[in-house]
Formats: structure tokens, C-alpha cells, sequence
């Protein structure tokens, strides 16, 4: 069976790839790396999300390393990834093992593996590992022996990521303007700890899908637009001031404004990338990944912070995080890492950065965003997800490859393939066309100043996959 790491981890379906036996063998390469690098007795932390049988497969994960003379701290509770982050550089351990599939639909699960330094490990780690599997005899032991041999330690780290979480912001904030805010766990791991971080932040808050479910009541747990219907209504049901949402492990953050209109991550990266700059004073690199939106650009020249981007994957912009000093790294999907709080996506520390925004400047959300669109420039920006054959998909990237002199009626003006194939087009916008790593999915993603404009290339995009046309149509 196909064992497939993808733009994090490992992630497969349920029962068909991701199955018991698999992930025996991957803990068990992942074992042999780290015994072959010494860092082994260091200990691992492992955590699961509210995914199908998530605790099991955590289980099992402790029971192959602990066989392996590799102590575990088993977090005894559903967390969000953040928190296991977290707990490997609060614990010192050589890394950590994260049971979930984030956002992908019900149907799967996955790994995500952590460095020491609290982040993913990075491509050359995963390479080493992956070359590993299946090549050595899976060691495995019974949980209860190995919990009496104290191989396998039940961790609870709340109280302190909590802690961590309040290093940098103040506890109620602002006494004056106490915010209504929809925190809405998708079903996920996170619901409960960011509730309780922005009451303490002085927010009222209503809870919504806060229940773990592994169904996520039949939407996927990722917090786009199309998937956010429920937060938008109650958002305007309790006239609340905002909602806020994170996908199925917490690493990713979502809005809506208080109109029950979407606010998208490229948005919220953006407002937060200006917050660190001009409110608390924060210097650094600013570090977007190729399908994150040019307001970044702007508001880093704004402010004369080197722009870095990198290819998609949180693992490249922890790359730069570390080498160089780093203010904070995002994506177009809506994971953003702030180094000084950990080189590491948290969407609990980015929603309460939010609100802290808005405590601090007196605003609306809605407020902040035309502020934002004043200083950046009118940016709008759409993703479509398409369906479509390994082969055809193949094909289609082949055939983009070559520069057409217009693509939707606009000149291209250069072709880049940092990941996917994007066009730079007259006018400033853009389009993507890249293969996801996490699904089996072709995304395409446009930014222009108009959203009639971006319609009109997602458009365009669309037409030229259903008709399996190429690229070279437009030339
Ligand atoms: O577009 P995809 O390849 O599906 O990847 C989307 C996302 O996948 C994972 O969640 C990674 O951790 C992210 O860094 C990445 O943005």
C-alpha cells in the first residue's frame, strides 16, 4: 500500500492507506531516524486530534516508539496541533507526532511530525525517514507495559500552553470595549482552548460546533468561505462583533465580520503582519508562501521588512524562521506563525492577535480591513478546488508551462513555477495552477484588484480544465 508524505506529513484515507498496520511502519522509520541520530532518549510527545479513531492511532504511535526504547509523553486529552508543538519545546523532546488530518475531509487521517524546535520537520528530515519505511522489523509493545515501565508518560501541558499564550498578550486587554466574538471549532481540537483564551482576553463569547465530532457534522473542517454558512448565521443571529473559526487541529484561523461576511486569510495575515509592524514595533523578515497575496508585499515595503516567499508548506517558510530573524511567516491557507511566540502555525495565538488588534485600535473588523485596503492596495482573491485525473492534471501543468502571450484576455508577463505554474499577468494580478499535496485535488488560485476580475480568470481556468484544452488556446 502506498505510503504518501505530502505537503505535511502523511496523510491517507481511513482504512485504505491509513491503516494500523502503516502507521506501524512509519513510527517504526521514524524510530530508526531518530535512534540514528542520537536524539532518541530525548523522548517524543504525541497528540491527536477528534478525527475517527485519532486517540487509537495516537496509541499505537506511543506502543511502536516506546518498543523502541523511546520514551513518549501521550497527551492524555484531545489538543489542538499548536499545543503538541508547544509541548515539544517545553519539554525538550526530539520531536512530536501529531495523529490528524487538519482540514482534509472526514474520511482521513494522518501524521504530522514535529521538530525540536516546535515546528515541521523540514523536506530532507521527511526524505530520510520515508527511505527508512519498511525496512526494518516494526518493534511494538502492550500500552500498559509500557506505561508501567514509564516508557509511556499520560502529559497534560494546558495549564502551561496557556501560559505561552498569554506571554505576549495581556489578559483583558481593554476593560472599555468588551467584544462578542462566535468562536466556532468546526468540530475540531481547538474549540475549547481558544474559547477560553478570549474570554480571558475579556470577550464574550458564543460557542459554536464545539462538540468533537468525527463527522464535523458533514462539512469539511477547513475554514474557507463555503464552509463557514453556519458561523456567518450566528454571527448575525447573536449580533456578535465577529467569528472567529480554526480548522480540524487548530493551526489554521478563519473570520467572519460582524455583517456575517467572510474575511479571508489573506486578510487576516495581512492585518496581522501590519499589527506586529506598526502597533507593537516588531521587526523581521516577513515570510509568505507563492499563493499568498501581494498586500503582504506591500505592507513589507510599507514598513522596509525583507519579503521572503517560499514554496507551499509551512515547512519552508520554518525553513527561513530558522535562519534568519523572522516577524512572521503565513499562508494563503490560513496558517500563520509568529517565531516569537513559536515558529509554528497557532490559530488560537493568531485569533487572540486578532483581537487584539481590534481592542487596541478601537475598531470594527470591518474597519480594520478598509483601513488595511487603504494602506495595501484593493486586493481581491478567490481559490477554486478541481477534480481531476493524476494523468490529465499532469498534462494540464506540462502544457502551462509554456508562456501564452494572454491568458483571460490579460497579457502574461511571466511565467513562475516556484510551485504550481503561475502567470503574472498586465495590471498586477495573478493566477496559480497547482496539484494540492494533502488532496487529490488541482487548486487555482487568482489575485487581482477586481473580484470580477478574479472571477473572470478562476473562470477561464475552469473552462480550459473542463475542456481539457490547453494553455496554448489563448496564444
Ligand atoms: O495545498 P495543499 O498542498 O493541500 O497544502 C495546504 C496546506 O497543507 C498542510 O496543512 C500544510 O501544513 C500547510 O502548510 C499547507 O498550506
Amino acid at each position: 500500500m502506498e505510503i504518501r508524505f505530502g505537503t505535511e506529513g502523511w496523510r491517507g484515507q481511513i482504512a485504505d492507506t491509513f491503516t494500523i498496520s502503516n502507521l506501524k511502519l512509519v513510527c517504526q522509520a521514524i524510530a530508526d531516524e531518530l535512534l540514528a541520530r542520537g536524539t532518541a532518549e530525548q523522548g517524543m510527545v504525541i497528540g491527536y486530534d477528534t478525527r475517527f479513531l485519532s486517540d487509537t492511532f495516537a496509541r499505537v504511535a506511543g506502543q511502536v516508539l516506546a518498543a523502541n526504547g523511546i520514551p513518549v509523553y501521550l497527551l492524555d486529552t484531545v489538543t489542538p496541533t499548536p499545543l503538541l508543538s508547544f509541548a515539544v519545546r517545553y519539554l525538550g523532546a526530539a520531536g512530536g507526532l501529531m495523529v490528524t488530518a487538519s482540514h482534509n475531509p472526514k474520511e482521513w487521517n494522518g501524521l504530522k511530525w514535529k521538530g525540536p524546535h516546535a515546528g515541521p520537520v523540514g523536506e530532507q528530515d521527511i526524505r530520510q525517514m520515508a527511505a527508512r519505511v519498511g525496512k526494518s522489523a516494526v518493534q511494538f509493545m502492550p500500552f500498559d507495559e509500557a506505561k508501567s515501565a514509564g516508557l509511556i508518560r499520560l502529559t497534560n501541558l494546558d495549564t502551561q500552553y496557556f501560559s505561552q499564550l498569554f506571554r505576549f498578550i495581556a489578559p483583558v486587554a481593554s476593560k472599555k470595549r468588551r467584544l462578542h466574538v462566535v468562536v466556532d471549532a468546526m468540530h475540531g481540537a481547538a474549540g475549547n482552548y481558544f474559547a477560553k483564551a478570549l474570554e480571558e482576553m475579556g470577550c464574550q463569547v458564543t460557542r459554536l460546533r464545539s462538540a468533537p465530532d468525527p463527522t464535523f457534522g458533514g462539512v469539511n473542517p477547513e475554514p474557507i468561505q463555503q464552509n463557514l454558512g453556519l458561523l456567518m448565521e450566528k454571527v448575525l443571529e447573536v449580533h456578535a462583533d465577529l467569528g472567529l473559526a480554526t480548522d480540524g487541529d487548530g493551526d489554521r484561523l478563519g473570520a467572519v465580520d460582524a455583517h456575517g461576511n467572510f474575511v479571508s486569510p489573506q486578510i487576516l495575515f495581512s492585518l496581522l503582519t501590519l499589527h506586529l509592524l506598526r502597533e507593537r514595533k516588531w521587526k523581521g523578515a516577513v515570510v509568505k508562501t507563492f499563493s499568498t497575496t501581494g498586500m503582504i508585499d506591500n505592507v513589507a515595503s510599507l514598513y522596509e521588512v525583507p519579503l521572503r516567499e517560499v514554496p507551499i508548506g509551512f515547512k519552508y517558510i520554518c525553513d527561513v524562521m530558522q535562519s534568519e530573524e523572522v516577524l512572521i511567516g503565513g499562508e494563503e491557507s490560513g496558517g500563520i506563525g509568529i517565531p516569537r511566540h513559536m515558529p509554528e502555525r497557532d490559530g488560537i495565538f493568531s485569533g487572540m492577535l486578532l483581537i487584539e488588534h481590534l481592542l487596541g485600535s478601537g475598531q470594527k473588523l470591518t474597519e480594520a480591513v478598509d483601513n488595511l485596503m487603504f494602506l495595501a492596495g484593493h486586493h481581491a482573491y478567490d481559490r477554486a478546488d478541481l477534480h481531476l485525473e493524476q494523468k490529465k492534471k499532469e498534462l494540464l501543468l506540462k502544457s502551462l508551462r509554456q508562456k501564452p502571450r494572454t491568458f483571460a484576455g490579460f497579457a502574461v508577463e511571466e511565467v513562475q513555477t516556484l510551485d504550481g505554474i503561475k502567470y503574472r499577468l498586465a495590471g498586477g494580478g495573478w493566477i496559480l495552477f497547482r496539484p494540492s499535496g494533502t488532496e487529490p485535488l488541482l487548486r487555482v488560485y487568482a489575485e487581482a484588484k477586481d473580484p470580477a476580475d478574479v472571477q473572470k480568470l478562476i473562470g477561464a481556468a475552469i473552462q480550459l480544465i473542463e475542456q481539457g484544452k490547453s494553455a496554448a488556446k489563448d496564444r
